[in-house]
């Protein structure tokens, strides 16, 4: 049934193949936790090791790509993975070694192109963008922000003219659809409007700004909780309205960590988490 709970002793899996943010803000930790929270069951082939913070990103050691490779290999051989989500994938041979990896996939796939954090560090090389038409070929769904769109079509979408304009770009690349995300585009009522267009439809979510400056991990949680809900059965809208929910909620209740802006907060609502079962009969086993 489509978006129905997963009986959690057999939750879908679902693969990030992204990189570490060490802080745990963004990145392959905001996947996790975005896929634990949204009740499917998150692996990772890791792309490259970042030193982050809330403040920025410090450096970045990219794997080779026979470890990235083998990490698809071994998750691909295991389990039936049922989406992969993709983020920070920072060179061109890392690129075009995942999109070879995904070359025999037929399942969806959510690509977030990342190309700049938040704090403004570069996280893709220049010479890596022209390899991602490739991987554009293989996207369910692309989610580009405004700037990443920018430079990717060369139009900002701002209007309902740019935002078709844009998205005629994935489209000729192959991507099945693409979510602009409206963040980045100022609006004079103080909304914000996030449109997935398709080659024949085009939907509209318009939300009131959540004023937040903790926006770190907002991408990576929104294409993650996109990709779990495409996993447990959503079509592609009800996937996108709920990823939009979920990453509002962990905007709207910023995590006050490190010196920084902070980031999203994966634990909203979560409450005391996880507590034992205080009626079980102390040692009675
Ligand atoms: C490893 C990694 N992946 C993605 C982002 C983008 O996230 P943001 O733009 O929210 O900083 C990041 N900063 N680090």
């Amino acid at each position: 049934m489509p978006g129905a709970a997963p009986d959690p002793r057999t939750p879908p899996y679902v693969l990030t193949i992204a990189s570490s943010d060490s802080g745990g803000g963004a990145g392959i930790q905001a996947d996790l936790k975005t896929m634990t929270r949204l009740g499917v069951y998150g692996g990772s082939v890791i792309v490259a090791a970042t030193a982050q913070n809330t403040r920025g990103v410090e450096g970045s050691h990219v794997l080779p790509t026979e470890s990235i490779r083998a990490q698809y290999e071994a998750v691909a051989d295991d389990f039936d993975i049922a989406a992969v989500k993709l983020g920070m994938l920072a060179t061109v041979e890392a690129v075009e070694t995942v999109a070879d990896c995904l070359a025999d996939y037929d399942g969806p796939v959510v690509l977030d192109p990342v190309m700049v954090a938040t704090s403004g560090d570069r996280l893709l090389d220049e010479d890596a963008v022209d390899a991602y038409d490739a991987l554009f070929a293989r996207a369910t769904l692309a989610t580009p922000n405004a700037d990443e769109a920018e430079a990717l079509t060369g139009v900002f979408p701002d209007s309902p003219a740019a935002v078709s304009e844009a998205a005629d770009w994935f489209f000729d690349r192959g991507a099945d659809a693409v979510l602009l995300k409206g963040g980045h585009v100022a609006t004079d009522d103080d909304t914000v409007v996030d449109t997935l267009v398709t080659p024949t439809e085009t939907t509209t979510f318009v939300n009131p700004r959540i004023d937040a400056t903790a926006t770190h991990g907002s991408g990576c949680t929104l294409s993650s909780a996109v990709a779990a809900r495409l996993a447990r059965g959503d079509n592609l809208a009800d996937a996108v309205r709920h990823g939009i929910e979920f990453t509002r909620a962990t905007l709207a209740e910023p995590a006050d960590v490190g010196e920084g802006a902070g980031s999203v907060n994966h634990l909203v609502g979560v409450g005391d988490g996880w507590t034992p079962d205080t009626d079980a009969p102390d040692g009675d086993d």
